[in-house]
């Protein structure tokens, strides 16, 4: 766990006075939005992105995008079905994406999105000129060795530290060999997802090999696959037939598509959970009914520790009883879904094991390391395993919860705050990553707010 700046600024989280029963229209993936503006930017015509999230995470994607030549327009979408959420923030907005030629001088801020960091120094490989990543104090520390070492493998020259890390400048050359490379992917999915995304644009395409013994985030590799397709790229995977751990894009040229943003299924989790901890019924619009989202799992995993859910024409309507089983829990292919899942398990009637996240040390802040010594400071029971949490429901007291600059722990001390009185959130702010109208979307759940876009349900 990071040390992060001092924050003073405190949110009181909101109490459940009873059960809630609301529809909350949760703004777009964070992954899809930045997947797609990937695209849309090594297209060889113009695409639109519709409903984009517009977040920390996606807006520094989108400028570094313009800083090396992409021409990127903010519109209110004019296609009908994008315009009939005009209520939701961001929902009715459109992105115009307008490829040109990639150049560079230019300085690229990635702040702490992992999806930047990892995803834009392939796409400077083809550019012309030296691009400079550079980010948040906590970027410099998660893992990026290997897009580094599989570019220069490829035939990129980059600039870097001892460390393999940012910041960095890739010397780009208008165009990149490509070709195959072994990497190890098991600290990040987001290694394999960066080399496939420009693979399309390299002169040989690319083969990625995984070495490393796992590979966490499967659902994001299956997104950045799917996404490619939509495009018109040619991917061989595991999955069609290919090898195990190989994945295979040819070169060619990729299409401007017109791609609307599925909502953020991983933002859906702390309203959903709202429903289990508060005995409630939430009801999330537009929940797609096949997606390569992680947060889809929340369904089977919610359902598991007490709830039941229903996905009809309303979206996924989400209902909890009041009772909370723990769980153990596999999560690697889910990740980001961990905090809110740790802080129901602190709430429930039986211990949770959550494992197969080791990786999490790595993400905006050491995970595991910062949900156990936050719950326990409020009275809770949390040891870390080699993998993962072991969480022993205790009853809770209020307190400071500290987020380390991390949306997902914010967002779990809210969960938690809802069953403990006088929880206080540390820099609530910081939802801003992928979820900026994150308190208000959360207040407007549990009552009537004038002005708020979450509406209790009639
Ligand atoms: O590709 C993506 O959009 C993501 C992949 C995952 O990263 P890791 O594989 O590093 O966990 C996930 O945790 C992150 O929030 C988003
Ligand atoms: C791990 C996450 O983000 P990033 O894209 O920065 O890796 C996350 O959103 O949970």
């Amino acid at each position: 766990m990071t040390e992060s700046p001092v924050h003073t600024d405190l949110w009181p989280a909101p109490l459940a006075t009873g059960a809630v029963d609301a529809t909350v229209t949760v703004p777009g993936s964070k992954s899809v939005t930045n997947r797609a503006l990937v695209l849309a930017a090594l297209a060889a015509e113009p695409g639109w992105v519709r409903r984009p999230l517009r977040s920390r995470d996606t807006l520094l994607m989108a400028e570094a995008l313009r800083s090396l030549g992409v021409g990127i327009e903010e519109t209110v979408s004019s296609s009908s079905d994008a315009g009939s959420t005009a209520s939701v923030a961001g929902a009715g907005e459109a992105w115009r994406v307008i490829p040109a030629r990639l150049h560079g001088p230019a300085t690229v801020d990635v702040g702490n999105a992992g999806t930047v960091m990892r995803f834009l120094p392939p796409v400077a490989t083809l550019a012309d000129g030296p691009i400079r990543f550079d980010g948040d104090p906590r970027s410099y520390e998660r893992p990026l060795h290997g897009v580094i070492d599989a570019l220069r493998a490829l035939g990129a020259r980059i600039d870097d530290n001892e460390r393999g890390a940012l910041p960095l400048t890739v010397h780009g050359g208008g165009a990149l060999d490509g070709g195959t490379v072994e990497i190890d992917a098991s600290s990040s999915s987001q290694f394999v997802s960066a080399l496939l995304l420009s693979g399309p644009r390299f002169n040989q395409g690319v083969e990625v090999r995984h070495t490393g013994a796992v590979l966490p985030s499967m659902p994001h590799i299956r997104m950045t696959v799917d996404m490619l397709r939509m495009a018109g790229a040619q991917v061989d995977t595991p999955e069609s037939g290919g090898e195990p751990n190989v994945w295979r894009v040819s070169p060619s040229a990729l299409l401007g598509r017109d791609i609307v943003v599925e909502p953020d299924l991983s933002n859906a989790a702390p309203f959903l959970a709202a429903a289990l901890v508060t005995g409630g019924r939430v009801t999330i619009p537009d929940w797609p009914e096949h997606t390569t989202q992680p947060g889809d799992a929340l369904r089977d995993i919610f359902t598991a520790m007490g709830g039941s859910c229903e996905l009809t024409e309303e979206g996924l309507t989400f209902t909890g009883t009041g009772r909370i089983t723990g769980i153990d829990a596999d999560l690697h292919e889910v990740g980001e879904l961990t905090p809110v899942i740790a802080a129901v398990a602190a709430l429930a009637d039986s211990e949770s094991v959550l494992h197969g996240i080791a990786h999490l040390r790595l993400h905006e802040t050491d995970r595991l390391a910062a949900l156990a010594k936050e719950i326990n400071e409020l009275g809770g029971d949390v040891t870390e395993t080699a993998d993962g949490l072991r969480i022993r429901p205790r009853p809770l007291h209020g307190g400071v919860f500290h987020t380390y600059e991390d949306h997902r722990l914010a967002t779990a001390a809210a969960v938690i705050g809802l069953a403990v009185e006088g929880v206080q959130v540390e820099n609530v702010a910081t939802t801003a990553k992928t979820l900026p109208d994150f308190p208000e979307l959360w207040t407007g759940m549990l009552g009537p707010v004038p002005g708020a876009t979450t509406v209790p349900r009639a």
